[in-house]
């Protein structure tokens, strides 16, 4: 069963030298840890999406201009179950799977019961959340696992309800400037309510370190939203941050809790539980660090789907931030792996382009102004934010750049004024079976004097940058792997590095 995209990819145990072209220059030195799915089928069992997959963790160590790179299957309790069985037993994302087929009627109707209540995966396959001294790969329901940076082996499994009240989590958690780790979840129906949570865990409590205890006992609830639906709150995959704001946008991309709690007795999956309700607005809710409250504005704009905040800032009274956008949820469509494989064009659904889009909201209530009026007087922008009646903004954002995903920045700029975004391009291709040969592309908005005036893409020939290039029907997905944006980034002129993965 093995399938061009989503093979199953083998570890790499032993640290194997990379290959080198250009120069790593001396003073960079460390390690990265990079987590993704590694492995789509067991036994004659197949994951149906590629944000199924069981989560392989990667590692470069970079050292004296050489990078050494190894991999190993993050050791979750699915992980293990699934080999163990030799099939899927554990439910996924996109792939809803029953762990005994073998079992009588009684048991198999108490399985379904216990299931009402959803115990989710540990495959956490997203991201790697730096907590105190630990490294922790994460994923987006209530579990995350501790592993060992070095070896890259699998430690403890951390229940965030533990600690928190919360069913499912982001894997893009901020950091403040102390090494504080601020995350959001969603708490589901707990005592009639449900909320989003946003949550601190400390990086390191001096008196428990001593001892080697986790900071993770200390997280305490920053501040709580309340949904504004009880059985269909909004999902994200981010949120953003500042020295003194958090944004969140209750995006009318729901998950439908109904439709979960009865999704494994009627053998549908997670993924089908998500609805895109193109008649809602987005909330815009600004938290406060200071006061730990929500504005009390209600900010809003058009139905959009966000995955990515890529960063946020102050300026002369207003809170600015970037997200990538669509118009729609297709984005979830797109990687099933039976539309990955696919060549032709009916199986490429993306029916919107995400696109990089500056929002501008102002931080201080102007009672006076006029209802259609603008409060953003910023040269640097033409984000709007119109007055309506009822203390209502509605927010019209600035269109930066059409055809970006995977954004990412250097994180020592999170939060300010920044110049740089290393992104994947996303393309549409003329000829839906040619390959095209289009450089990664990252968008660099060139500012002159205080004014971004425009995003001029800068190109980067392919023989410098390892790239993977996703076919996906008409839209090519052109994936720069990100340790090269991470080489790039540090001097504005650096000479380009290519690391190829062996
Ligand atoms: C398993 C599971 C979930 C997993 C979601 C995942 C795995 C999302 C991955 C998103 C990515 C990688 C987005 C990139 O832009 C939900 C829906 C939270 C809740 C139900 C159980
Ligand atoms: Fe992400």
């Amino acid at each position: 069963m093995d399938v061009g995209f989503g093979r199953n990819k083998k570890e790499q145990l032993e640290p194997v030298r990379a290959r080198v072209t250009g120069k790593i220059p001396t003073w960079l030195q460390g390690m990265l840890l990079r987590n993704g799915p590694g492995m789509h089928t067991v036994g004659e069992t197949r994951y149906n999406h590629w944000f199924d997959g069981l989560a392989l963790l990667h590692s470069f160590t970079i050292r004296d201009g050489e990078v050494y790179y190894r991999s190993k299957y993050l050791r979750s309790d699915t992980y293990n179950a699934n080999i163990e069985a030799n099939r899927i037993v554990v439910s996924e994302f996109g792939t809803m799977a029953y762990p005994d087929p073998c079992k009588n009627i009684f048991s198999k109707a108490f399985s379904y019961l216990s299931h009402t209540i959803p115990d989710f995966t540990d495959n956490c396959l997203i991201n790697i959340m730096k907590c105190g001294e630990d490294f922790y790969a994460t994923t987006e329901t209530n579990y995350i696992r501790k592993i060992n940076p070095q070896t890259l082996e699998t430690l403890e499994k951390v229940d965030y309800r533990k600690y928190v009240a919360v069913n499912v989590a982001t894997s893009h958690p901020h950091y403040d400037a102390a090494g504080n780790v601020l995350n959001m979840g969603t708490s589901i129906v707990d005592k009639g309510k449900t909320k989003y949570v946003i949550f601190k865990i400390p990086a390191t409590v001096p008196e428990d370190r001593k001892k080697g205890k986790s900071p993770l006992k200390h997280t305490e609830v920053f501040c709580s939203i309340p949904s504004r639906s009880l059985l269909s709150p909004s999902y994200y995959h981010s949120f953003g941050f500042t020295e003194n704001y958090i944004i969140f946008l209750e995006q009318p991309f729901k998950l439908d809790i109904l439709k979960m709690a009865t999704a494994y007795i009627r053998g549908v999956t997670w993924a089908s539980c998500l609805a895109f309700h193109r008649e809602d607005k987005t909330y815009i809710h600004i938290v406060d660090q200071r006061t730990r409250k929500p504005m009390p504005t209600k900010f809003y704009t058009d139905p959009m789907v966000v995955f990515h905040h890529v960063n946020a800032y102050e300026e002369d009274g207003c809170l600015l931030f970037d997200v990538v956008a669509y118009e729609d949820s297709s984005l979830y469509q797109l990687f099933y792996l039976a539309n990955l494989n696919q060549d032709i064009e009916e199986h490429s659904r993306l029916t919107s382009v995400p696109v990089l889009r500056r929002f501008a909201v102002p931080l201080h209530a102007a009672q006076d102004a006029e209802v259609g009026s603008n409060l953003i007087k910023l040269t640097s922008t033409t984000a709007r934010a119109l007055k309506e009646k009822d203390n209502q903004v509605y927010c019209q954002p600035e269109l930066l750049y059409e055809g970006l995903e995977l954004p990412r920045i250097n994180y020592a700029h999170n939060g300010k004024r920044y110049r740089y975004v290393f992104a994947a391009e996303v393309q549409w291709s003329p000829i839906p079976t040619k390959r095209q040969s289009c450089a990664t592309t990252w968008w660099t908005p060139r500012i002159k004097g205080n004014r971004p005036t425009q995003c001029l893409p800068s190109r980067i020939s392919p023989s410098q940058a390892e790239r993977v290039e996703l076919k996906l029907g008409r839209l090519i997905f052109f994936v720069k792997i990100l340790f090269v944006e991470h080489l790039l980034y540090p001097r504005d002129n650096a000479k380009c590095c290519a690391v190829t993965c062996p």
